[in-house]
């Protein structure tokens, strides 16, 4: 069975058609990348599996649930996260902090018992802490653990914000241009980083990435997409020298 399916979805903004009668899966355990000129629809497929959007045809199915019935509130709590193109964090608080924060969805104590601190908010706390601290060892961010975001390179934040939709214990991680704004060097860096949460953490990932060196160094396939519609499926090198996409990137040959 897989992870995430969609089935023959259209929405439109107006007269846009933003996504227009689109079909895929995504299986467990893959790297997953959605490919596409400006405009052609991927940030779109994202605020659909996160329930900002309604698809106004067509089915989406998530670990064997309908998609379509879940609140946006409750998207999180059937194990999706999500990183954004414009990072997202509390740029006053701490990497641990903004850690602590993901962790809100696993809170199974009472707020009385955190009030008065019983031992099972303690228990809780202590779950937390350890989880986080996990985190922070394995994305390596150690050495940025109690600074404040507003005062990190923007490298670093990236990592961060991984490390936060990580910190919520995902089974789809959903990353948004994990590599835009990055050096080559830090580039290859996220790339490992991706590479080892499928593996070492058996995390599903689906990616929106225009860095192609990224898309082919670390995805299982892809999915390049055009005007709201699927272009071409398959392996990294399949999806590239397909012509319908080499047409989409350079434009026609005559
Ligand atoms: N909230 C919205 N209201 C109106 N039109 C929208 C909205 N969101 C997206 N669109 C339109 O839908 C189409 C697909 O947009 P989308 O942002 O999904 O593309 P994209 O592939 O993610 O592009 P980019 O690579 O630039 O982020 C575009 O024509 C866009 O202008």
């Amino acid at each position: 069975m897989s992870l995430l399916e969609f089935k023959n979805v259209t929405l439109k903004f107006g007269g846009v058609t933003a996504v227009n009668d689109l079909s895929f899966s995504v299986e467990d355990g893959e790297v997953f990348a959605i490919v596409g000129p400006n405009g052609a629809g991927k940030s779109t497929v994202f605020n659909l599996i996160s329930r900002f959007y309604e698809p106004i045809e067509g089915s989406i199915r998530y670990d064997g649930h309908n998609l379509l019935q879940v609140k946006p509130s409750g998207v999180a709590a059937f194990g999706v996260a999500r990183t954004f193109q414009n990072i997202e964090l509390f740029e006053h608080a701490t990497v641990l902090q903004n850690l602590l924060v993901g962790r809100h969805r696993h809170r199974k104590t009472k707020l009385l018992s955190e009030v008065l601190f019983l031992p099972s908010a303690r228990r809780q706390e202590i779950e937390n802490r350890e989880k986080v601290e996990e985190i922070i060892d394995f994305l390596d961010l150690q050495a940025y653990r109690d600074k404040m975001i507003s005062g990190l390179p923007y490298g670093v934040r990236k990592v961060v914000e991984v490390a936060r939709a990580l910190a919520t214990e995902p089974k789809l991680l959903l990353l948004d241009e994990p590599a835009s704004g990055l050096s080559v060097e830090e580039t290859t860096d996220m790339r490992w980083w991706i590479d080892d949460i499928r593996r070492q953490m058996g995390i599903t990932v689906l990616m929106v990435e225009h860095d192609m060196a990224l898309v082919s160094g670390v995805s299982d396939r892809v999915l390049a997409m055009a005007d709201g519609a699927m272009l071409a499926l398959g392996t990294p090198a399949q999806v590239q020298s397909h012509p319908a996409v080499v047409e989409a990137y350079l434009g026609k040959v005559s």
